[in-house]
This record gives structure tokens, sequence and C-alpha cells, in this order.
């Protein structure tokens, strides 16, 4: 019997390294996007986060209000006329104790809702770290290579009913982080991210699983070689979706993103000059761009093309 067409993002294992070491890298390299498995953030601990963020979002509007931006577009964001399916929380800079009491203290979160967020922060940004190894490690290298960076949360609400079926709830973007782990709703579906060929592939939930999608922040650092996955959110149901994003921005204020010296070749020179993260993101906004265009900004001239 033939073997089955795999279709769909690719799966790793967490506790199967360094077997799967080599997937990895091909993930990142072909779709930008896995799932994965086998992760240590408990389930309970997931299910107790969902929660929290239902709560949070029924909080009445003034109280969310107070939820505001640290730097552009990291606090509350309304539904807004031409974005009207999509509503979202923010916390900039989750592994600082006082920027995250702030969040719960802006939104009033109850002490067991301070300590459900603290626990989860603490298991993702770990989590975030582990990850930052493994895929140094599938490029030959020996790093803590997310240490000190910055994250940030991101509480998603997708407002579909019967009327919005079919509409757009998050426009086509990449993250401009470096990557981004996703709890994504454990039933209702929606995210597509688009594949080598063009084609938007559907992310079917996979409840206690986690998703990881990689940004620009990737691709510049792996030379090109990594992909910054687009994706989007539609509306295919009218249920309410929920989804928790940590994005892995990138290095603290001056440091610059760049690809490691070891990962250039004499036939592989360096794609894009070095920047800070803060710069680009500023630079992402003032464009207007939402799909990793103004990294063509950074392009080193007669580099091959990413
Ligand atoms: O809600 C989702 O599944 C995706 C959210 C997303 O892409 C984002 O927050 O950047
Ligand atoms: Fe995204």
């Amino acid at each position: 019997m033939a073997a089955a067409e795999i279709t769909g993002i690719p799966t790793i294992d967490l506790i199967d390294f360094p077997r799967q070491s080599e997937k990895l890298l091909q993930a990142c390299e072909d779709w930008g996007s896995f799932r994965l498995i086998n992760h240590d953030v408990p389930l309970t601990l997931l299910s107790e986060v969902k929660s929290v963020v239902r709560s949070l979002f029924d909080r009445p509007d003034e109280i969310k209000r107070r939820n505001t931006a640290v730097i552009p577009g990291s606090g509350y964001l309304a539904l807004k006329p031409d974005y009207p399916l999509y509503e979202a929380l923010g916390l900039y800079d989750i592994v600082s104790d006082n920027a995250l009491d702030n969040f719960c203290s802006q939104l009033d979160a109850t002490p067991q809702e301070r300590e459900t967020m603290k626990l989860f922060a603490g298991k993702l940004h770990e989590l975030g770290k582990d990850l930052g190894r493994k895929i140094a490690a599938s490029v030959g290298l020996t790093s803590n290579l997310f240490d000190g960076w910055t994250c940030q949360f991101r509480i998603n609400k997708y407002h579909f009913t019967e009327e919005t079926v079919g509409s757009v709830g998050v426009i086509t973007h990449t993250d401009s982080s470096f990557l981004t782990i996703l709890l994504d709703d454990e039933s209702v579906g929606g995210l597509e991210v688009l594949d080598k060929s063009g084609t938007f592939v559907a992310v079917d939930p996979l409840p206690g699983s986690l998703l990881v999608n990689l940004g620009d922040v990737a691709k510049v650092w792996s030379n090109g070689r990594m992909c910054n996955v687009k994706h989007r959110v539609m509306c295919k149901e009218a249920v309410t979706r929920f989804s928790v994003a940590m994005f892995v921005l990138g290095p603290k204020e001056e440091e610059a993103i760049e690809a490691p010296a070891e990962l250039l070749k004499p036939d592989q020179p360096r794609v894009y000059h070095p920047f800070t993260y803060n710069e680009y993101r500023k630079l992402r906004i003032a464009h207007g761009h939402q799909a990793g265009e103004a990294l063509s900004i950074y392009e080193v001239e007669n580099a091959p093309s990413a």
C-alpha cells in the first residue's frame, strides 16, 4: 500500500530529542510552523488559563481599556468597525513580575487568576528557552539563544457568529517575533498557514498540544533559511474562539539581531544587515507592513535572495 500522503504542519515530539533535531530544522525551513506535543505544561494549567482568558474578556469595557500599550500594539485592542471579529488583551514583558502584576491589577484579576497567569507565563517562558536551545542545536550551535530576550503575551478573542462564517478574523500576516508559542483553541479551528506552494492549509485543533509559528526575526537569524510563516484566522463556525500567544520577540534593547557567523559560508554570505528588534517593530508599523515586507530594507545587496 502506498504511504498515506502527509498533509498539514509537522508535529514535533519534545521528548524525542535529539532524535527529532533534523525534523525540527526541516519544519522551521519548510513550514515555519509546527505542533508541539509532549511539552511539560500541565493540561490542567492549560484549561485553567482558558477559563481565566474567558473571564478577562467578560470584564466591562472600562476595565479592559485600562490595559494600555507599553510599546505600540501591545495593549487592549477593542472590536473595530473595520475589524469587527477580533478583540485582544496584551502583556508586554511577561518575564517581569512587575509587568505581570500590573496587567493583573489593571484587569482586576483575582488572586487565583493571578497565580494561574504567573504559572503559565513561567512555564511558557521555560518552554520558549528550551525551543531556543533546540533550534540553535538543530543548526549545530550550542547556545542559550533566547536567554534574556523579551517575551510578550497576546490574548485573543474571536467573535464568530452565523453571519460571519467565511469572513476573516485576523488578516494574513507574519509575526515580527523570532517565534510564537500559541495555545490555540482546543475545539474551534480557523487558523491557516501558507505552505510553500502558496496554498493556505488549515491548522486543526489538537487538544493538549501547543503550536509554534516562526516570525521575521527567525528568518534573519537563520540567514534566510527559516520560514517566517504567513498565517491568518478565518471564521469557520459560529462559535467564539480563544487563543493565547507568547511571542519570543528578540534580544533586549540595543542588542542586534543578526545571523551568527557560524551560519555564514562563502557561498551563503550574510543576507540581512543587523538591526535591533525595536527598530524593526517601529519600521513595520510605520510602513503598515504586516507580512515581513519591511525585512527587504535590511537586505544586503548582492546576497542570494532568501
Ligand atoms: O489565534 C490564532 O490562532 C493566531 C493568532 C495570531 O496569529 C497572533 O496573535 O499573531
Ligand atoms: Fe500571528
